[in-house]
């Protein structure tokens, strides 16, 4: 199929056809960067917050609390994303999910400074995964002050068809188990700086889809998520993970300066996610465990020398 505009009629379109068509304009724009989100976040992770006014350095990915969509109520989809995309493509029946990302950082945002950032479609592309076919596309977001480079992001979602009417559901993540089952330090074990315990409570994922005014209803919305979505419960933000995970070298005082991360498989509310970390020589490999023996969220974080 050539390359060109989606036809009006994309209902049965391939995914494989969208990565071939979906080409969308760059965008542009600028925020002063407030300490308040910041706040807020580390009130979730039960933290003070390490951003306390203007000149203090956000710790990596918190910007994601910045930058934010804020669409009217009438734009919105079935999904609670924005229904025509904007950016990201408004595949029909989508499944939407945050699949991974990647961040370098030469210096850090800080509060009370102007920052702008540059946003493009740098690859859409088509692939067939264990539940079915999957798009995968990959946002890249430049961030410079003063026309100078900080950070560049590359965030990949990816969007899944919904099964037609009438056809089976798809099993779509691990079960949830039984609520006594807890991955976590055996009874007795000293703490280890590098494992972290994070119970994503109803509250906690309410929180974190307000602090990013993320309207998508498998975080929130329970009939929906399983009902339509065919998830067992409510879903885990993949950006809740990936922060999560932060917190580790964030709370031993490394500074990061590369961090990528890829979700593996969804984290469900309300069951323990064990967040833990084994250092190397500049930086460290990054692992949430949900549900399972494998592992939900895989990373690996490069520090900057001491
Ligand atoms: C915010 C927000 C939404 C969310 O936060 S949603 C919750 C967070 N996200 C998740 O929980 C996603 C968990 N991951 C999955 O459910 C599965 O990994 C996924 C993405 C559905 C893919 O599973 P499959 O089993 O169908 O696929 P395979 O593992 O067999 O892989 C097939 C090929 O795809 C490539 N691939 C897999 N994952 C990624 C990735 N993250 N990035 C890039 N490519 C990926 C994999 O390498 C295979 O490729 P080959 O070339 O080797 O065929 C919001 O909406 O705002």
């Amino acid at each position: 199929m050539a390359s060109g505009p989606i036809p009006a009629d994309s209902e049965d379109l391939p995914l494989s056809a969208w990565a071939q068509r979906w080409r969308p304009a760059g965008t542009s724009r600028e925020e002063t960067i407030a300490a308040d989100p910041s706040t807020a976040l580390a009130g979730l992770f039960d933290q003070s917050s390490p951003v306390r006014g203007d000149g203090d350095p956000l710790p990596p990915l918190w910007h994601w609390l910045h930058f934010l969509d804020r669409p009217a109520e009438s734009e919105l989809g079935p999904d609670g994303h924005l229904r025509d995309g904007g950016f990201l493509p408004p595949v029909p029946r989508r499944h939407r999910m945050f699949a991974g990302g990647r961040i370098d950082i030469d210096a850090p945002i800080r509060a009370g400074e102007r920052v702008r950032r540059e946003s493009r479609v740098a690859k859409v592309e088509a692939k067939t995964g264990r539940s079915g076919e999957l798009l995968f596309v990959t946002e890249e977001h430049v961030f410079t002050v003063d026309g100078r480079t900080r950070m560049t992001e590359q965030q990949d979602i990816v969007y899944r068809r919904a099964p037609l009417p009438g056809s089976a559901p798809r099993a779509a993540g691990t079960p949830a188990r039984d609520g006594t089952e807890e991955p976590g330090a055996a009874a007795g074990e000293a703490p280890d700086p590098w494992r972290l315990r994070l119970l994503p409570t109803p509250a906690m994922l309410f929180r974190f889809s307000a602090l990013t005014f993320n309207a998508h209803r498998i975080h929130y919305d329970h009939p929906y998520t399983t009902r339509v979505e065919g998830f067992p419960g409510l879903v885990v933000h993949g950006p809740l993970l990936a922060l999560g995970l932060l917190e580790l070298p964030r709370r031993l005082g490394r500074t990061v300066r590369h961090y990528s991360f890829r979700l593996r498989r969804p984290c469900f509310v309300d069951r323990p996610v064990l967040l833990t970390g084994t250092p190397a020589a500049e930086g460290a490999d990054l692992s949430a465990f949900g549900a399972g023996e494998e592992p939900a969220v895989t990373a690996r974080a490069e520090f900057a020398a001491p």
